[in-house]
C-alpha cells in the first residue's frame, strides 16, 4: 500500500491555497513538509486526513489508513493519561497500551488527569495516541510543538520504529527531526490569486 497524491488543489476558507500538488510515500517512507508560515502545510494535511475535501485532484491510499494529529492534542481532559490511551486502543479495535505509554515515559504520569497535564506531557500523549491506533500512515502537523530535547529524540525514535514496521509518516515541521527522510518543499505549488473557489466546504475551521 502507498500514500499516493496527485495534482492536489487545496483551499483554506473558501481560498486556494495550494495547486498541482503530487507526491507518493511508499511504506517504510516518511515525508518532511517544508514551506514557510502560512504556505498551506496544515491545509494540505487536512484534505490528506480527511478533515476537508481537496478542491480537485486525487488522493489515494489514504481510507481507514491515517491517524492526524494536527495542532490540537484531542485529549480528554478528565480521563487519566491511561484510560485516554485505552479509549483510543478501543476506538481503533487495539488493546495493548504498554508500549506507547513506555515511547512516550508516560508511565510516571499514567494515573494523572490529562487535564491537569503540562503542554509537553500533553504533547507526549497525544503523539503516543498514535501508537495505539493501529493505522499505518501517521499525518502530523507541527508535532514536537512544545516537547522539550529529550521528548523530540522519544519522539524521533517512535517514528523510526513505526517506519521499521512497515508503517509511513507524512510530517509538518519547523525542525531538523534527525530522520531518514525526503523533503518536500510546497511553496512553488502555491494557487494562483485568480483562482477563487467561492464558499468554504470545510468540516472544522
Ligand atoms: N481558519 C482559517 N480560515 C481562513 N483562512 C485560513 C484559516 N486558517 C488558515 N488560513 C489561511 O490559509 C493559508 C494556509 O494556512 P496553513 O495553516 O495551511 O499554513 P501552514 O503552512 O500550515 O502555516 P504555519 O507554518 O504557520 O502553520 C494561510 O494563508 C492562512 O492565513
Amino acid at each position: 500500500m502507498t500514500l499516493c497524491v496527485t495534482d492536489l488543489a487545496v483551499a483554506r476558507g473558501g481560498v486556494p491555497v495550494l495547486d498541482g500538488v503530487s507526491f507518493a510515500i511508499e511504506p517504510g517512507a516518511a515525508l518532511i513538509l517544508r514551506g514557510p508560515n502560512g504556505a498551506g502545510k496544515t491545509t494540505l494535511l487536512r484534505c490528506i486526513a480527511g478533515l476537508q475535501p481537496p478542491l480537485s485532484g486525487q488522493i489515494d491510499g489514504a481510507d481507514e489508513t491515517i491517524a492526524y494529529a494536527g495542532h490540537a492534542d484531542g485529549l480528554k481532559a478528565m480521563l487519566s493519561v491511561r484510560e485516554n490511551l485505552t479509549f483510543w486502543a478501543q476506538v481503533f479495535g487495539q488493546r495493548d497500551i504498554t508500549e506507547a505509554l513506555a515511547a512516550y515515559d508516560l508511565e510516571p504520569l499514567q494515573d494523572r488527569l490529562a487535564g491537569t497535564l503540562s503542554a509537553g506531557q500533553k504533547r507526549r500523549l497525544g503523539l503516543a495516541r498514535l501508537m495505539v491506533t493501529g493505522r499505518p500512515i501517521w499525518v502530523l502537523d507541527e508535532p514536537t510543538v512544545s516537547l522539550d530535547a529529550a521528548a523530540v529524540g522519544l519522539f524521533a525514535a517512535a517514528v523510526t520504529a513505526h517506519l521499521g514496521a512497515g508503517g509511513m509518516a507524512l510530517i509538518a515541521t519547523h525542525i531538523d527531526l534527525g530522520l531518514k527522510a525526503h523533503s518536500f518543499d510546497i511553496t512553488p505549488f502555491r494557487a494562483k490569486p485568480s483562482q477563487r473557489s467561492g464558499a468554504s466546504d470545510e468540516a472544522f475551521l
